[in-house]
C-alpha cells in the first residue's frame, strides 16, 4: 500500500493549542486527489449529528411532487458550526466552461463556488486494512476497484480522477441516507458567498442518476429562497398541470439546517433553482452552502459532476484574513 493512499485512513494530528483553553486535536485526512488534506469533524459536531427532533413534512399536494421537508434537520448552533467548518475546511472551483449556442461558442462562469466528492455504482474506493504494511508506492487509481470484478478500475473509464467522500461529509452522509432512507455515492457541494450567486432553473434529471432519483439538499448558513416551477406539460404528459402552476413558481425559504429531499417523480417533472438575491442593508454573512447527496450508476455521471463541479481551474480556500475564498493555486490538483 502506498503512503499516499495510507494517508487517507491514517489521519495526520494536529496539535491546536490557545493560552488557556485546551482544544481537541485537528485530524486530517489526504489523498492523492485532493488538493490538500481535509480535516475531520471536530467531536462536537460529529455527537451532534442525531436524528432531528421534529419528523419530516411530507409534500406531495402538487402534480408529480414528492418531498420531504426537514425544517430543520439541524439545529441551528450544529448547522452554524458545520458552515463555518466546511467553508474553512473544502477545496472550492469557480468552474468554467464552453457550450455551443446557435452555432457560437459562448463561455459559462458557473455563479457560485463548487466542489464534489464520490464515484458512481460501478467503482468503489478500496479501503486497505489500516494494520496492513506500507510498501513501495501504487498510482492513485489504484485505490478505485470495479464494483463487479474486485479489480483495480482501468486508468480509461474517468476523465478526472474521482475523489473519495472525506470522513467529514461521510459522517453528514450516513445521518443523511439514515432520515431519508436512501443510500448516495455523491456529495456535491455549493457555496454561494452572497445573494449576487445563483442556480438557474433546472431539474437534475440526468440518465446516469437512473429512473426517479432521490436527492437530499442540505441548506447551511445564510437563508436563501428555493424556487420550484412545474416544467412546461408535454404532449405525452399524463397529468393535468394546470396553466397556475406554470407560472407561480412554490418557494421554500431555507434557513440553516434545513433539509429537503426531492423523490420520486419530482426531477422527471419539475424545476428547481436558487435565484440571485439583493444585499440586505448591513447584511453580514450572507454566505450560503448547499450539499446535495446523490447516487450515480454509471461512469458518464462522475465525469460529468467532475467536469462541472472541479472542472479545470484553479483551486480556492477560504481566508479568515481576508473573509472571502482566495485563489490558492492555479492548476486544479486531480
Ligand atoms: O443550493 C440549493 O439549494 C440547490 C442546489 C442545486 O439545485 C444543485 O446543486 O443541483
Ligand atoms: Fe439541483
Amino acid at each position: 500500500m502506498s503512503k499516499r493512499i495510507h494517508a487517507f485512513f491514517q489521519p495526520i494530528p494536529k496539535k491546536s493549542k490557545t493560552e488557556d483553553v485546551e482544544t481537541e486535536d485537528i485530524t486530517r485526512t489526504n489523498h492523492p486527489t485532493y488538493p490538500f488534506p481535509i480535516a475531520d469533524l471536530p467531536s462536537h459536531i460529529a455527537n451532534s449529528l442525531k436524528d432531528p427532533a421534529k419528523p419530516a413534512r411530507s409534500i406531495t399536494n402538487q402534480p408529480d411532487l414528492d418531498l420531504l421537508y426537514f425544517q430543520p434537520l439541524l439545529s441551528a448552533s450544529v448547522a452554524r458550526d458545520l458552515f463555518h467548518f466546511l467553508r474553512a475546511e473544502l477545496p472550492f472551483y469557480r468552474v468554467q466552461y464552453t457550450i455551443r449556442r446557435g452555432g457560437i461558442d459562448t463561455q459559462i462562469n458557473t455563479p457560485r463556488f463548487t466542489t464534489v466528492f464520490g464515484v458512481d455504482e460501478t467503482s468503489q474506493f478500496h479501503i486497505p486494512p489500516t494494520d496492513s504494511p506500507q510498501s513501495g508506492s501504487l498510482p492513485p487509481s489504484s485505490s478505485l476497484i470495479d464494483t463487479q470484478k474486485q479489480i483495480p478500475v482501468p486508468k480509461t473509464r474517468y476523465a478526472r480522477p474521482p475523489r473519495p467522500i472525506p470522513p467529514c461529509l461521510s459522517a453528514l452522509r450516513h445521518l443523511v441516507e439514515r432520515v431519508s432512507g436512501t443510500t448516495y455515492n455523491f456529495c456535491l457541494v455549493n457555496y454561494y458567498a452572497s445573494g449576487n450567486d445563483s442556480i438557474t432553473y433546472h431539474s437534475d434529471d440526468e440518465r446516469f442518476l437512473g429512473n426517479d432519483p432521490t436527492i437530499a439538499s442540505l441548506s447551511l448558513g445564510a437563508k436563501r429562497d428555493f424556487l420550484m416551477k412545474h416544467k412546461p406539460p408535454t404532449s405525452t404528459s399524463t397529468t393535468n398541470v394546470p396553466p397556475a402552476l406554470e407560472s407561480k413558481p412554490l418557494k421554500f425559504p431555507l434557513a440553516s439546517g434545513d433539509m429537503i429531499v426531492m423523490r420520486g417523480p419530482t426531477q422527471a417533472h419539475w424545476l428547481h433553482s436558487i435565484p440571485k438575491r439583493k444585499a440586505e442593508v448591513g447584511g453580514a454573512g450572507q454566505g450560503r452552502i448547499n450539499i446535495t447527496f446523490r447516487r450515480a450508476v454509471v461512469p458518464g455521471g462522475t465525469d460529468n459532476y467532475y467536469r462541472y463541479n472541479v472542472g479545470d481551474g484553479g483551486v480556492y480556500r477560504w481566508s479568515d484574513a481576508k473573509g472571502e475564498m482566495e485563489l490558492i493555486s492555479d492548476e486544479c490538483k486531480g
